[in-house]
């Protein structure tokens, strides 16, 4: 999910054990040979270097700026629903979990999708393709980071939050990841994943998993995931074809299809924002913000399906990332002022 610096490198460089000889140049996903540095012979030094590297290579695996956009979403849908009584011990706890049941769904990603990441540009310079951390080392830090966040959230949150972890976990690791090589149903489902951490955070602050407005924070990040993603598909779609993956524009390479789901998902957007704010003071200023802040994501899509090129999805990518923050500040100004 996260826009990887390419570095060049030699994609038949996959090494199933981390090698301790090598000596990576981590702040660029890059490796060298412990042979051909000026430190050989130090061994203390080159074990150090190598240590740090892998370590490094474990925390690049859990995909630190998707965990970051998550707990940032998870946080503010937490903090709809508790307003000015937020508790920032759970807020706290809810940050931990959340953000190690998180990386543990993007390492085990990682480790399933090692093969066909070192076929893309965008992803063979991850630590697994890289050869710069094992697929046994990234299986036990999955599944041990992903337990003890779990557990985690648990005891320190609720249980009720931890579930939804745990069914967030299963959607994108054990659903979407084996349906990107199968169908471009893959979205719907990794959409769905996406946005049900919206949910722990409602369930965090106190709500109920059958309240309505839970439901509705969740549709706001799973409908936003249409534009964001359909441009991203038709950026990378020679990629994503090479590496085996259905996405919308490689099934349907016209993108009038992806165009059309973007358009779909901003247009329903503002529609489920509104919903949203009805109940507070000044719903009609806040229903107008609200559609101010999904204008330029509805006209990106539209012009995205007109004409899609690379221009017009770069555009669409970049209009998605402005609205998203700005819808949910829109969400929470209405609580906090209305
Ligand atoms: C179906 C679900 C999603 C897919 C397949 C997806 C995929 C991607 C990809 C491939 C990129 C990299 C674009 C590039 O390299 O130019 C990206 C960027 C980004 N995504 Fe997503 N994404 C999804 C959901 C989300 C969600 C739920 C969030 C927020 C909570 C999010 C936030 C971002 C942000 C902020 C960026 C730009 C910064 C970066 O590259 O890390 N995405 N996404
Ligand atoms: C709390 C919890 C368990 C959260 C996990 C949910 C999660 C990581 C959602 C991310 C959304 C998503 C589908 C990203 C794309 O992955 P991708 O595999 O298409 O991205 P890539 O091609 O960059 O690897």
């Amino acid at each position: 999910m996260s826009g990887d610096l390419v570095v060049l490198d030699r994609p038949e460089r996959l090494s199933t054990v981390v090698r301790p000889t090598r000596v990576p140049i981590a702040s660029e996903g890059n490796s060298i040979d412990a042979a051909d540095s000026p430190h050989r012979g130090r061994h203390g030094a080159t074990a150090a270097a190598s240590l740090k590297a892998s370590i490094r290579g474990l925390y690049d695996l859990t995909k630190p700026r998707i965990v970051m956009m998550i707990l940032i979403t998870t946080g503010m849908s937490a903090m709809f629903l508790a307003g000015t009584d937020l508790s920032m011990w759970m807020m706290m706890h809810l940050m931990i979990g959340t953000a190690a049941v998180a990386g543990s769904a993007s390492v085990m990603n990682q480790f399933i999708e090692r093969e066909a990441d070192a076929k893309m540009m965008r992803t063979m310079k991850r630590p697994l393709p890289s050869g710069l951390v094992s697929p046994g080392a990234a299986l036990i830090f999955g599944i041990t980071i992903g337990l003890l966040g779990t557990a985690y959230l648990a005891i320190n949150v609720s249980q009720s939050t931890a579930f939804v972890g745990v069914a967030t976990w299963v959607g994108y690791v054990m659903l979407y990841t084996p349906l990107k090589q199968k169908t471009a149903w893959n979205t719907t489902v990794g959409a769905i994943a996406g946005a049900l951490p919206m949910m722990m955070g409602f369930a965090a602050a106190g709500g109920s998993l059958t309240d309505p407005r839970g439901w509705l924070l969740v549709a706001v990040l799973f409908l936003w995931q249409y534009p964001h993603f359909m441009a991203i598909a038709w950026m990378y779609r020679g990629q994503y074809a090479d590496a085996g993956f259905k996405m919308t524009p490689v099934v349907e390479p016209t993108g009038k299809s992806a165009g059309w789901q973007a358009i779909a998902g901003a247009l329903a957007l503002p529609a489920v924002l509104i919903t949203l704010v009805l109940p507070y003071n000044y719903a009609p200023l806040f229903a107008v913000l609200a559609v101010a802040a999904s204008f330029g994501m509805i006209r990106s899509s539209f012009r995205f399906c007109g004409s899609p090129n690379d221009v017009t999805a770069r555009q669409l990518l970049m209009s998605s990332l402005v609205q998203l923050p700005a819808s949910l500040a829109v969400l929470i100004a209405a609580r906090l002022l209305g």
